[in-house]
C-alpha cells in the first residue's frame, strides 16, 4: 500500500470485475480501499487475495484492502492528507443513482479535512430516462462543496488490466484538478491516463460502443466474414459521432480512446460480454438465455435508450436500431442484417443519416 502523500487516498464503491481490478491498479501506488456490498467478498479478497465471482483465476495484489463499511471507505479519503482524495465508483448504469445518493448522504453536512474527486466508470444511458451518468451524479453531487466530479473510460478489458497488463484511460472532467487526483492515483508503470473537458463525448462512446459490439457479435455469429465486422465498425463508429455531436460531445473525441479506441476492443475482443451477447443471440440463444447467466452487458440496458435519444434529437440510428428490433421484437439476426444492407446509398460523410 502506498503511503506518500503525494498520492491521493483512492476508495473504489462497487467490487465488480471492473472496481476490483482498477482498486489492483490503484494500490500499486496509492493508499487504496476496495468497498463491497457483500461481507463475503469482503472476507474472500482480504484472506485469501481472490475475488469469489468476479476474475476468480487472478491473484490480487496482497496489498489491497477490501472493507463492507461505507463509512470506513468514505473515511479514508476524507481524512487528511496532502492532495485531494479520489472517489472511483465501480458500478454499472442501474448502481450509480443509488451509489451518489449514499455519498450525498454521508458528504453533505459532514466537515472534510480535503476535496474529493468523485469519478465513475460505467458506460450507458440510463434506460427509462436516457440520461447520462453525469446526469445522474451532477444530480446528487454537483452542489456539494469541495466535491470535483469526472468520468474515467477507455478500452479496458478488466480481465487484463487485474492481470497488470498496460492499459490507457481518458479521464474527463471540467475541472482540471479532478482530472490530476486521477492521474496521480492511476497513472503508472501499466496504466496513461490521459486527460479530456469532453464528458459528454466521453460517455456517449462509451454507452454506444456496447451496441456496436452487439452488432458485431450478431454478424461474426452468423459467420458474414470480417469485411463486415470492419463495416459495421466504421459506420457504427458513424453512428456513436452523429448522436454524440448532437448531444454536445466534441468531433475529436469520438476518434480518441473513448470513441473508436473502446469500439475496436469491444466489437473484437473475445472478452467483451456485449459482443459475446450478439455471438450467442446469432447462435439462437434467446435474449432471456444469454441474460440468465447475469452478466453485465450495458449495451442490452440502454440500447432502447439510445435510439429514443436519436429520435428526439432527430439523428438516424441504424445499426442500433437493427440490434433493438433483433433484440426485443423478434426479428432474426439474418433479416435485421439484410435490411441494414438494403438502406439506399448515401454520402459516406456529411451526412446526418
Ligand atoms: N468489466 C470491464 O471490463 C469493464 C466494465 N466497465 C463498466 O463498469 C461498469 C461495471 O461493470 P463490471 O464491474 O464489469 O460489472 P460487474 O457485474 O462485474 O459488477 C458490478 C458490481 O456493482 C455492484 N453494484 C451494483 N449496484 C450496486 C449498488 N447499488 N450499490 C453497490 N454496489 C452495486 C455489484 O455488487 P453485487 O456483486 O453485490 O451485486 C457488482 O459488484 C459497467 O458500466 C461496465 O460497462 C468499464 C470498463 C471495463
Ligand atoms: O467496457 C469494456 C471494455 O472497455 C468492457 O466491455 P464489455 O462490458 O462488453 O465486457
Amino acid at each position: 500500500m502506498g503511503t506518500d502523500t503525494s498520492f491521493p487516498r483512492v476508495a473504489v464503491l462497487g467490487a465488480g470485475s471492473w472496481g476490483t481490478a482498477l482498486a489492483a491498479l490503484a494500490c500499486a501506488q496509492s493508499d487504496t480501499l476496495l468497498w463491497a456490498r457483500d461481507p463475503a467478498v469482503v472476507q474472500a479478497i482480504n484472506d485469501t487475495t481472490r475475488h469469489p465471482r468476479h476474475l476468480t483465476d487472478i491473484d490480487l495484489p496482497p496489498s489491497l484492502q477490501a472493507t463492507s463499511s461505507l463509512d470506513d471507505a468514505l473515511a479514508h479519503v476524507c481524512a487528511p492528507s496532502d492532495c485531494p482524495g479520489l472517489v472511483i465508483l465501480g458500478v454499472p448504469v442501474s448502481g450509480l443513482d443509488d451509489i451518489c445518493l449514499k455519498l450525498q448522504i454521508y458528504l453533505q453536512d459532514r466537515p472534510r479535512a480535503t476535496d474529493l474527486a468523485v469519478v465513475w466508470t460505467c458506460k450507458g444511458f440510463q434506460p427509462d430516462t436516457g440520461q447520462l451518468p453525469h446526469e445522474i451524479a451532477s444530480r446528487r453531487l454537483a452542489g456539494l462543496r469541495g466535491i470535483g466530479l469526472g468520468v474515467l473510460s477507455g478500452p479496458s478489458f478488466a480481465n487484463e488490466v487485474a492481470r497488470g497488463f498496460p492499459v490507457a484511460l481518458t479521464l474527463a472532467s471540467d475541472q482540471a484538478w479532478v482530472a490530476a487526483a486521477g492521474t496521480a492515483a492511476l497513472h503508472g508503470p501499466n496504466a496513461r491516463i490521459y486527460s479530456s473537458t469532453d464528458i459528454i463525448g466521453v460517455e456517449v462512446g462509451g454507452a454506444m460502443k456496447n451496441i456496436m459490439a452487439i452488432a458485431c457479435g450478431i454478424s461474426d455469429g452468423l459467420g458474414l466474414g470480417d469485411n463486415a465486422r470492419a463495416a459495421l465498425i466504421t459506420r457504427g463508429l458513424a453512428e456513436i459521432q452523429r448522436l454524440g455531436l448532437a448531444l454536445g460531445g466534441q468531433q475529436e473525441t469520438f476518434a480518441g480512446l473513448t470513441g473508436m479506441g473502446d469500439l475496436v476492443l469491444t466489437a473484437t475482443g473475445a472478452l467483451s460480454r456485449n459482443r459475446q451477447v450478439g455471438l450467442a443471440i446469432a447462435q439462437g440463444q434467446s435474449l432471456e438465455q444469454v441474460l440468465a447467466t447475469g452478466m453485465t452487458a450495458e449495451g442490452v440496458r440502454c440500447a432502447r435508450a439510445a435510439l429514443a435519444l436519436g429520435r428526439s434529437k432527430g439523428v438516424e440510428l441504424p445499426v442500433t436500431d437493427a440490434v433493438c428490433q433483433v433484440l426485443f421484437h423478434g426479428l432474426a439476426p439474418s433479416q435485421a442484417v439484410k435490411t441494414l444492407l438494403s438502406r439506399d446509398s448515401r454520402p459516406e460523410s456529411g451526412d446526418s443519416r
